[in-house]
């Protein structure tokens, strides 16, 4: 009984305002796939999937007083001041009427993470992290095309420098907790895919036991 325990305290126990959520973060180097895996996820196991970048870039579309200073730190390469983009995700759970959540792009350093923790008392159950050389994220990069301002040399430069420097002691700080699930992201996109489906359907198959026990 005591494993069924601890998954009750690691499923239950986060709180956001009176809702409980399950949280994944996903975490990997720029262009190492996060984005294109969380919609797999997704459409296969019913997550909202919730890119820190993705509300940055839609908050300076929106003309928020925020926008600028984001454009600019996203063209630069640097990580938005914490407070923003937690507010952002608050927003973004609470609104979305699902109670699990890939959390994708974020914590992006200590900050992030840390006053993550403090404001919304969320633990994630575990990291998804997508291991990627730098050759070969920098050739994604160079090749996806989207009109986004921080797809070019320059920047991708600098966001490898801050990934390193900043989010990989993150990735380091869960890992010395066992939190981390390591995927081989340098795989082509059906068989990181495959990957993936082993460690999410073994999270399903532990949510279905932990209903059962409580009911
Ligand atoms: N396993 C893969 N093999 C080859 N190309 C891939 C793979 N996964 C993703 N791609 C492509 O690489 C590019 C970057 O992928 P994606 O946007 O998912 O990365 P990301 O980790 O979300 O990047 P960012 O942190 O910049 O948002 C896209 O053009 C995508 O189609
Ligand atoms: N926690 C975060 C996540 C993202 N940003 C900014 C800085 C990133 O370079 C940019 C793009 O993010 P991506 O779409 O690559 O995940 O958004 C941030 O400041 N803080
Ligand atoms: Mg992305």
């Amino acid at each position: 009984m005591g494993s069924a325990t601890e998954a009750t305290k690691d499923i239950s126990e986060n709180l956001l305002g009176h809702k409980k959520v399950t949280v994944v973060f996903v975490l990997g180097g720029p262009g190492s796939g996060k984005g294109t895996q969380c919609a797999n996820i997704v459409e296969h196991y019913g997550f909202t999937h919730l890119s820190a970048g993705d509300l940055l870039r839609a908050e300076i579309k929106s003309g928020s007083e925020n926008g600028t200073m984001i454009q600019n730190m996203i063209k630069e390469g640097k990580i938005v001041p914490s407070e923003v983009t937690i507010k952002l995700l608050q927003t973004a759970i609470l609104e979305s009427g699902n109670d699990k959540f890939l959390i994708d792009g974020f914590p992006r350093n200590e900050e992030n993470r840390a006053a993550f923790e403090r404001v919304t008392g969320i633990v994630p159950e575990f990291v998804l992290f997508f291991d990627c050389s730098e050759e070969e994220m920098e050739r994604r990069l160079l090749g996806r095309n989207q009109g986004r301002v921080d797809d070019n040399i320059e920047t991708i430069k600098k966001r490898f420098k801050v990934f390193v420097e900043s989010s990989l002691p993150v990735v380091e700080h869960y890992e010395s907790l066992g939190k981390v699930k390591r995927i081989d992201a340098a795989k082509p996109i059906p068989e990181v895919f495959e990957d993936i489906k082993v460690i999410f359907s073994s999270l399903a198959s532990k949510v279905m036991k932990l209903v059962i026990i409580s009911s």
